[in-house]
């Protein structure tokens, strides 16, 4: 620990030895002996991934399907490309986001997907894996399984890793450690120990999914994690090393706009949670400056997002069923 005088609370310190764990812990024998009559989904939320997605779904259908993973469902989110087509032609099951609870308004987004992606399953765990990986391995899915088929206190698991981006070995994760770790270090102390708490590979047992809300967009994972602990307690939740990930990363300015998300979804539950009632809410729109036509008088052209975070409410609130 590089200053001593500063120190993790005996909660965090305490939850990192006891809910920190590896993949290569549990054999896949032991997954499959406790697995028993427990049903498990995959749900892989995607948007414009034809390029990644096909391996993903590939290995999880040729490794774990059939012994550990019951169903394979991925979720095209208004793709323009032929994800859909990659995806069932690997074998998995797909779904348009829109075509689940078609008589509600659909809402863009990761969390809109990964929502409907639990609708649409039937597993008593769901798996939740990003569509844009490009080295993933079916030990992100055995690593998720394993503290939620063998120990039944555990609710909810974060993976973690060390992220790469370009030369940089843990350059990854920028939203993550210049705005939600810090945020999640002020004003949630007891989350300081997740050490990817915006990790995409995570896992969860269903009636604990339908019982939180999914913020629609990229406020999905701080809003679950912030949800999970006022709700269920920091002991329900744990996290596994699943070594490291490589994923497509955005441009700055897209990881600005989920910074933006991630911001309002905080501030959403610190006013929920009482934590920090703000005098005035915080605004909804972001400016953003880009090369391009001059906006007034700087030469940049000005993009204007709205970070309106909507959610959906439980799944187990809702008299929504969705029949494929
Ligand atoms: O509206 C969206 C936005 C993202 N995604 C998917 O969610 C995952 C993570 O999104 P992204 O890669 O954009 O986030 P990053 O990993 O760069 O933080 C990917 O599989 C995306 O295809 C989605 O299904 N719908
Ligand atoms: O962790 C992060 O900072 C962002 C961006 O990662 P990179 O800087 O592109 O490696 O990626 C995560 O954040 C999103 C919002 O929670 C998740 O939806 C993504 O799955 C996750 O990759």
């Amino acid at each position: 620990m590089r200053n001593a005088r500063l120190q993790v609370s005996p909660e965090v310190g305490s939850w990192l030895d006891r809910r920190s764990s590896k993949a290569g812990d549990r054999t896949t024998a032991e997954l499959v002996a406790a697995k028993r009559g427990t049903r498990v989904s995959v749900v892989i939320p995607a948007r414009d991934e034809e390029a990644t997605v096909g391996a993903i779904v590939t290995a999880i259908r040729e490794e774990l399907y059939g012994v550990l993973v019951d169903e394979i469902l991925v979720v095209d989110s208004h793709s323009t490309d032929a994800t859909a087509e990659v995806a069932a032609a690997a074998g998995a099951d797909v779904v348009a986001q829109d075509a689940v609870f078609p008589g509600l308004a659909g809402l863009p987004g990761k969390g809109e997907a990964l929502w409907k992606g639990v609708a649409a399953t039937s597993g008593d765990l769901v798996v939740f894996v990003d569509g844009d990986l490009h080295d993933f391995t079916t030990g992100y899915v055995t690593g998720l399984l394993g503290p939620l088929l063998t120990d039944p206190s555990v609710a909810y698991v974060k993976g973690f890793y060390h992220r790469p981006l370009g030369t940089e070995a843990d350059g990854g994760g920028r939203v993550t450690e210049l705005v939600a770790r810090p945020l999640l270090n002020m004003f949630w102390p007891e989350l300081a120990g997740f050490v990817q708490p915006l990790a995409g590979e995570y896992a969860g047992r269903r009636e604990v999914l339908e019982s939180i809300p999914f913020v629609a967009n990229y406020g999905v994972e701080i809003g679950h994690l912030i949800d999970l602990l006022e709700l269920r307690g920091l002991d329900a939740l744990a996290q596994v090393d699943l070594g490291h990930r490589a994923h497509r990363h955005q441009s700055t300015q897209a990881l600005g706009r989920m910074a933006g998300q991630i911001m309002q979804t905080l501030f959403d539950r610190l006013q929920r949670y009482d934590r920090l009632v703000t005098a005035v809410p915080p605004a909804t729109t972001l400016a953003q400056f880009q090369r391009g036509a001059s906006a007034g008088g700087v030469e940049r052209e000005l993009v204007l997002t709205d970070l309106t975070s909507p959610e959906r409410p439980p799944l187990n609130s809702l008299a929504l069923r969705h029949t494929a």
